[in-house]
């Protein structure tokens, strides 16, 4: 049988779900990437499961089936999604050009939450690769997510970095949901035993990570650079949990999206049952 694929989002912040995790003894095959192409993929069938953006879920939810407690999710500040401007706030860039990164589907549909529906705003909106320099040179202001938004930090301090995790904070006083783990439907109907396995692994490293991160972190400054405090902080900032707090986020920024035409709204969120037995690591 072919091994399950799985998508791995190429960024640091999913480094807890992964640096830990067991593939020993299980068909899996583990593709890297950016969340906009795992989007793609995942829709097309190409890949089975893996932490896609949240949006890309609702748009898809009837394809889907979520893995329980698994995402990346902030309250308030989240440290990697950040609006690079040129001195502005949020509510300066009503008719401003925005360039995005075509890497995300999450963000970038907050910031249009945030700029078109809490702001009232109509900016006009162009896709570019991940690159500051060359979106600053075509629009105002420029959205960059993951390791793209902290390499860009670390290298232009000239810019006013709006956090959009805490922007959407301010706004609603909710998490924000950034990625959430997604799986076929069919492939609960065929493999479900396979998915079990894999999703008590995934957990057993979310756990792990949070009992034990220097080896996390380790790794991310291996990738990346940076010392031991920015990678604590970092890490401390985002959640990997799917519980009430997180949900009750994500049908908020759902039914914003709809609110200003981007989604449905009928997004239903659907969590995989998964049967008795399953390890989830110690209750908190
Ligand atoms: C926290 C982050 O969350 C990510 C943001 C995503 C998006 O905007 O679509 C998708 C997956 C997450 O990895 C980040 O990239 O910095």
């Amino acid at each position: 049988m072919r091994p399950l694929r799985i998508g791995r989002i190429a960024f640091t912040n999913v480094l807890p779900i992964y640096h830990y995790f067991e593939a020993d003894g299980l068909p899996v095959e583990l593709v890297p990437m950016v969340p906009s192409q795992l989007n793609r993929l995942m829709a097309a069938g190409e890949v089975d499961m893996g932490p896609i953006s949240s949006f890309a879920y609702a748009e898809q939810y009837p394809n889907y089936v979520l893995l329980p407690d698994l995402s990346v999710s902030a309250r308030g500040r989240v440290g990697s999604i950040f609006l690079f401007t040129r001195d502005a706030d949020l509510s300066d860039l009503r008719s401003a050009k925005i360039a995005l990164t075509n890497t995300s589907a999450s963000s970038v549909a907050l910031l249009k939450v945030l700029l078109n529906g809490f702001e009232g705003g109509n900016p006009e909106y162009i896709t570019l690769p991940p690159s500051l320099g060359e979106m600053m040179e075509q629009a105002d202001a420029a959205l960059l997510i993951g390791d793209d938004a902290i390499r860009a930090q670390w290298e232009n301090p000239g810019y006013r970095v709006l956090d959009m995790g805490w922007e959407w904070y301010q706004r609603t006083g909710l998490d924000m949901v950034f990625a959430v783990w997604a799986v076929r439907r069919e492939v609960v109907k065929e493999r479900p035993d396979e998915l079990y396995a894999v999703y008590e692994r995934f957990f057993a490293s979310k756990e792990r990570s949070r009992l034990d991160p220097i080896p996390v972190i380790r790794e991310a400054q291996r990738q990346l650079g940076g010392d031991e405090a920015f990678w604590r902080k970092y890490y401390n900032g985002l959640c990997y949990d799917l519980r009430q707090p997180q949900l009750e986020g994500l049908e908020a920024y759902y039914r914003r999206a709809a609110e200003i035409g981007l989604l449905s709204p009928n997004v239903r969120i659907e969590m995989l049952d998964l049967p008795a037995g399953t390890s989830m690591g110690e209750p908190r």
